[in-house]
């Protein structure tokens, strides 16, 4: 029997999940498809929180790496919405008029932000907090204006307000109610949390109502419903959320707030189901992971012919993520006349506890200041457990103390309490997986039972029970620097190791290093690539399929799930016969988009995969390299050749180094930028290395970033030829891409090992010429690729053929 069709509309967090626990259950059961609207694969939404507080990087909450979704061979289109489901036929269309059939269809839609329907909600500046793109929005204002409005005091707009003082604005919070987070603290906790937050700079503007949101085009200010204004620059609408349902409903399934599904998260459509936060499950929407987990595990099952319990819905837990504020709450957060609640509360240590009991069982929870026994009291709540013979005492405290307090803590804690709260995984099964598996990282933990993979709260415990679990064998700096969940060992071990071993292939690294997964991941096969290819200089033969997805197709992937064609133009420098060519090409392809790039070179974009090979044959330029960790583009001035304040060569020097070091595989990508005057129009003090021509010499400048972590560069040395230059670069060139970690940009790099120390080793002219040596051998290796994809016919077959989706017209 043929493999069945899956076919997934939403490529969040609960949807995503949903298929890792069925490629568990039966990998080979389904030919998946995922539409998702968003531009990514799939992140941890709730990290953003902690991208707009500074902590994290965009980069850093990917959860499924493009490369995932190719190893897994689901098909994803990204940046593509479905608009229709034909529930008789099967099929699925999208926004661009594709059609899929399927077997069996998981709506995972998610909700969007509610926006207020107040007049000029619709204006520039104002906002949602939702996805990646809201986060943007708020980040790219900060850089231009001051004052932030948050509407709505709940979860979402306090860490959204947090985030905006950390992004440098003033923050006022309006909220409806009279007390904070009213559906998790009551009064007096509330109370706590606004001391605090106001403590940190945030402003509170409580008990009011939107009427209004001023301005022409952009936001200027709010109107109140008792008429007063306050004047802002960015509007945050942190008022609860909408499930997405329109396209269930469009399509005749029983939609009520969510889409209704029953205890198999089967919705009133036959084969077709609904998970995550547009699912209403006995009249409940869920708006947090742990619940929408459990759903996911549930329909997997379900689909995998797998046994299963229904699902029977969830009690949930909440906590806020914002430094300084330690909190939780779970179930009722008020007594009445038929509850007998525990309440300390210290103002001195600023701690307050209150557990409610309602016929001998613990009914809510709400704790601020001291959260450590959250898990257990939680657990008692769920299980409904019955306190009648316990003291107040021993509700409120677990049974340690003394010594060291957190192997105490872990010590004490029963085999099925909850540590991870998102992920429902009790510290039995992660102290079984650590002893069962022989974890010894977080990240292993992570990897083998979901822990830690969401909100990220729970991982200190996990480091904990690690230390708990293993004694001496826990090693806190293994832990903090291995490769990746597949090794114990660091970046250095294991390049000392390959370089002492002499290992020559991935495979070879992975069997003699032990590694846990005996094929690795989307982390270390392109690390080891890169490290085996540092290491043996010119002897390496480069694994393709182990590079990240743009370098492996010699094209960068567009969110439709095209790619774009950016041919070389040394220097930034073209002629009108290339240019011809360029254009050419373009109109016979019918190529949807021709833009100047950043780096001086022309993109074409919105290129089929099938048409890359032909369209190089015919443009007849080297590949641009625009996809790769290597050096991307030198960007010059026109320099003295045709500019009256120029002392320097700017194009020419531009050239010799663009040509020199293409190819070249670095651990990041790398920009230049040479300019002949320091007037810098080539803007080369935010390259990662900037060289300015001055009067009689070259200032050479290095690691500096244009981008997300934008910093200027440094000073490396003055040299007087270009020759120097090209001398000074070469070395710095090969120490960056010796000792830095993969994926790691000359920014950072240098920011961790230090500048001087850079300069002090450059500053030895053996090493220098040691390390050019090693460059120029590496250098010997590489091949133009994109005349080798034209030449060679398995390369087109294996990469470029196209795939056929199951499309019916
Ligand atoms: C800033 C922030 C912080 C949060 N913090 C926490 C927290 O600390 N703890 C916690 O438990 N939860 C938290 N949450 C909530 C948590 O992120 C969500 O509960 C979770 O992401 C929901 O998963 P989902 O898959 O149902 O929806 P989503 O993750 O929203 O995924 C749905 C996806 O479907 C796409 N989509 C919608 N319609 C279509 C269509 N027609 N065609 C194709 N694609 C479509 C959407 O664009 C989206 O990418 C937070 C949320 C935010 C925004
Ligand atoms: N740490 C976490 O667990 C976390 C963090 C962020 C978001 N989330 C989830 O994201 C979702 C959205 O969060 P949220 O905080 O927007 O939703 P929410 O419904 O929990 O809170 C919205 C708040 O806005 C207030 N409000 C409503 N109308 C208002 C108005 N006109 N003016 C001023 N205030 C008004 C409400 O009183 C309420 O306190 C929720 O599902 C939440 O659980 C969770
Ligand atoms: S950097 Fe100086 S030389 Fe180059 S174009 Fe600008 S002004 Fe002219
Ligand atoms: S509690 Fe959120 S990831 Fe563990």
């Amino acid at each position: 029997m043929g493999k069945k069709k899956l076919v997934m509309i939403g490529n969040g967090m609960a949807g995503v999940r949903t298929i890792e626990e069925i490629i568990k259950l039966a990998p080979e059961a389904f030919d998946i498809t995922i539409f998702g609207l968003e531009p990514h694969p799939n992140y941890n939404r709730i990290k953003l929180s902690t991208v707009l507080q500074g902590d994290t990087t965009v980069e850093d909450i990917i959860m499924n790496s493009w490369e995932w979704y190719q190893e897994n061979h689901i098909e994803l289109f990204t940046g593509e919405t479905i608009v229709k489901i034909d529930t008789d036929k099967k099929i699925v269309l999208s926004d661009k008029g594709r059609e899929v059939e399927y077997d069996e269809l998981i709506i995972a839609t998610g909700s969007s932000s509610f926006i207020l329907p107040v007049p000029g909600a619709d204006k520039q500046g104002v906002t949602g907090f939702r996805d990646i793109q809201d986060c943007e929005t708020m980040i790219n204002t900060s850089k231009q204006f001051k004052r932030a409005a948050v509407i709505g005091g709940g979860l979402l707009g306090l860490e959204a307000a947090r985030g905006l003082l950390n992004l440098g604005m003033e923050v006022e919070v309006i909220h409806l109610m009279p007390h904070l987070m009213e559906r998790q603290l009551d009064p007096t906790s509330s109370k706590m949390l606004k001391d605090e937050l106001e403590k940190q700079g945030m402003n509170f503007i409580m008990e009011k109502q939107t009427a209004e949101i001023l301005g022409e085009e952009r936001v200027t200010g709010l109107r109140f419903t008792d008429g007063s204004e306050i004047a802002v620059d960015l509007v945050v609408m942190a008022v609860g959320i909408k499930p997405n349902v329109d396209i269930a409903k469009d399509s005749g399934i029983y939609v009520n707030r969510g889409i209704v599904v029953d205890d198999f998260m089967h919705t009133s459509a036959t084969n077709v189901y609904a998970v995550g936060e547009c699912a209403e499950h006995r009249e409940m929407v869920y708006g947090l992971v742990a619940p929408l987990y459990e759903q996911g595990k549930v329909l997997a099952s379900i689909l995998c012919g797998a046994e299963t319990k229904p699902y029977e819905g969830s009690i949930v837990g909440t906590g806020l993520k914002v430094s300084g504020v330690d909190l939780f709450s779970a179930g009722e957060i008020e007594d009445d006349e038929n509850t007998k609640s525990i309440k300390v509360h210290n103002e001195f240590d600023g701690v307050y506890k209150k557990i409610i009991i309602r016929d001998n069982r613990v009914s809510g929870i709400v704790l601020y200041g001291d959260t450590k026994d959250s898990s257990r009291l939680f657990k008692m709540l769920i299980k409904k457990e019955d306190v009648s013979g316990m003291t107040s005492v021993s509700i409120l405290e677990s049974g340690c103390c003394g010594g060291g307090v957190d192997s105490n803590d872990v010590a004490a804690m029963a085999d099925d309490d909850i540590v991870c709260g998102c992920n429902g995984v009790t510290k039995g099964t992660i102290v079984e997986a650590i002893q069962s598996k022989e974890l010894t990282t977080v990240d292993e933990v992570g990897g083998c039972t979901n822990a830690g993979r969401s909100c990220g709260r729970c991982k200190s415990q996990i480091a904990d029970i690690l230390a708990y679990t293993l004694g001496d064998k826990f090693d806190v700096a293994a832990e903090k620097t291995a490769l990746c969940g597949c090794t114990t060992l660091s970046r250095d071990e294991v390049v000392a190791e390959m370089k002492e071993k002499g290992l020559t292939s991935i495979r070879e690294v992975m069997n003699v290093l032990e590694w846990k997964q005996e094929e690795g991941c989307s982390k270390c096969r392109p690390a080891l690539n890169y490290y085996l290819g540092m290491i043996l200089q010119d002897q390496y033969v480069d694994d393709r399929d182990s590079r990240l997805v743009n370098e492996k197709m010699h094209a960068n992937i567009q969110k439709d799930g095209t790619y774009s064609v950016i041919p070389r133009m040394y220097g930034g420098v073209t002629s009108a016969a290339d240019l011809k060519k360029i254009a050419e090409v373009a109109e016979k392809y019918n190529v949807p988009l021709v833009k100047l790039t950043g780096g001086q070179r022309i993109g074409l974009y919105g290129v089929k995969k099938e048409d890359l090979p032909v369209m190089w044959e015919e443009l007849g330029m080297p590949s641009g390299y625009a996809y790769g960790k290597t050096l991307r583009t030198v960007k010059t001035c026109v320099g003295a050749k045709f500019c009256r304040f120029g002392t320097q060569d700017s194009m020419g020097l531009g050239i010799e180094l663009e040509k020199k070091f293409e190819r070249l595989d670095t651990p990041h990508k790398v920009k230049v930028g040479v300019s002949a005057c320091p007037r810098n129009c080539a803007e080369a003090g935010i390259k990662d290395f900037g060289v300015v021509g001055i009067d009689g010499g070259w200032e050479v400048y290095v690691a500096g970033n244009g981008g997300t972590d934008l910093r200027a560069g440094d000073l490396l040395e003055t040299v007087k030829t270009k020759e120097e230059v090209i001398e000074l670069i070469g070395a710095f060139m090969q120490y960056y891409r010796e000792t830095a970690d993969y994926l790691e940009r000359t920014s950072k790099w240098v920011e961790r090992v230090g500048l001087d120390h850079v300069k002090e080793i450059l500053a030895n002219e053996n090493t220098r010429q040691a390390l050019n040596a090693r460059l120029d051998k590496t250098l010997l290796k590489y091949n133009e690729p994109w005349s080798e994809a034209i030449e060679n016919k398995e390369i087109q077959e294996k990469y470029y053929q196209k795939r056929e989706v199951p499309v019916l017209v």
